[in-house]
């Protein structure tokens, strides 16, 4: 199958970077400085102690996905409607689009774009760039998939990278579970500038992550989802079990670059407010991040 990668960053690089080291056919569809350094030297993606040189194709063009029947898109969440036009004219009639994006409507979104199906994936992963074209694992990788007509295909391609992937009708469903744990996190390690275990010592935080949490229910329960019972339980270990992770909000911040929130604690309050499910905690959370992006404008 030939595939290609929209938006070579953390997670582009490193599906596509396992993809393209198992035999299959990548471009990759990424900023210059990624694509100079892949075709200079090849993706670096570093993973269990080891660096693995993979070489693969790189452009900086949206035509780069031209002909691929399988499209992995991996920009951020806020750049879903841009490339997906940027991309739109040079897609094959009959190309599988997987969102391997966070946030609940990407694939919808693109979707709406596109005129076509953009199939959900759910992505269990903890990935960086450390530098031009190179790519680091952290952890996990394993996917849930929606269904598609290729389903069966894309599982064996997958699995010959030793990516483990299985096709789930909830796809949305998880991407809903992931939000939860974003709404908590994301913004409260942003604004404390802490990792996860400090950050959730502190007084009066994890109060605030219950009320995010119990916002977050009912405006999944308003809009047809059902939450894990446990979820508020899950939310809270993950600060034991990550206690020293920075959000992506967190990273993203500090970099400069724009943050995700829109899509996280602002799709709450979006969805929250057009089926009337008052949500505070998310909305002094969005607001805060938003203002925090804006500080460095000056
Ligand atoms: N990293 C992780 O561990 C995980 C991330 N996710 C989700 O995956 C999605 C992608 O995240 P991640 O990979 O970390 O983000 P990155 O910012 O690392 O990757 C996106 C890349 O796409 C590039 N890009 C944007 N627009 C274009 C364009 N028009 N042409 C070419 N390249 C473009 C960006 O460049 P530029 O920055 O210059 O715009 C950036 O290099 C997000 O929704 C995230 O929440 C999900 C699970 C884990
Ligand atoms: C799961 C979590 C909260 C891990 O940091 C994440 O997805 C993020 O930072 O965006």
């Amino acid at each position: 199958m030939k595939v290609a990668v929209m938006g070579a960053g953390a997670i582009g690089c490193f599906y596509g970077g396992l993809l393209a080291r198992a035999g299959a056919a990548v471009t990759l569809v990424g900023r210059a400085q990624h694509v100079d350094a892949v075709r200079e030297r090849g993706l670096l993606v570093e993973m269990g102690g080891e660096t693995h040189v993979v070489p693969v194709g790189a452009t900086t063009s949206a035509n780069g996905v031209a002909g691929a029947e399988l499209v992995l898109f991996c920009v951020k969440s806020g750049d879903t409607e841009v490339v997906g036009a940027e991309m739109a004219p040079h897609l094959a009639h009959d190309a599988t689009i997987l969102s391997f994006q966070n946030g609940v409507d990407n694939a919808a979104r693109l979707g709406a774009v596109l005129g076509r199906l953009v199939v959900p994936v759910a992505v269990y992963v903890a990935t960086d760039m450390a530098g031009p074209g190179h790519v680091r694992h952290h952890g996990r990788g394993d996917l849930l998939i929606g269904p598609s007509a290729r389903g069966a295909e894309i599982l064996t391609l997958f699995a010959a990278a030793g990516i483990s992937a299985r096709v789930s009708e909830d796809a949305i469903g998880a991407l809903w579970g992931k939000l939860v744990v974003n709404c908590a996190y994301n913004a409260l390690s942003a604004l404390t500038r802490m990792p996860y275990g400090r950050m959730i010592r502190q007084d009066g935080v994890e109060a605030v992550m219950r009320d995010v949490v119990a916002e977050c229910r009912a405006v999944a329960a308003a809009s047809g989802v059902a939450l894990a019972p446990d979820i508020l339980d899950a939310v809270l270990g993950l600060a034991a079990m990550m206690p020293d992770q920075f959000s992506s909000t967190a990273q993203d911040l500090r970099r400069g670059k724009p943050t995700e929130i829109d899509h996280l604690n602002g799709f709450v309050v979006r969805r929250g407010a057009e089926l009337g499910v008052p949500t505070p905690a998310n909305r002094v959370l969005l607001t805060l991040v938003k203002a925090a992006e804006k500080a460095k404008e000056g």
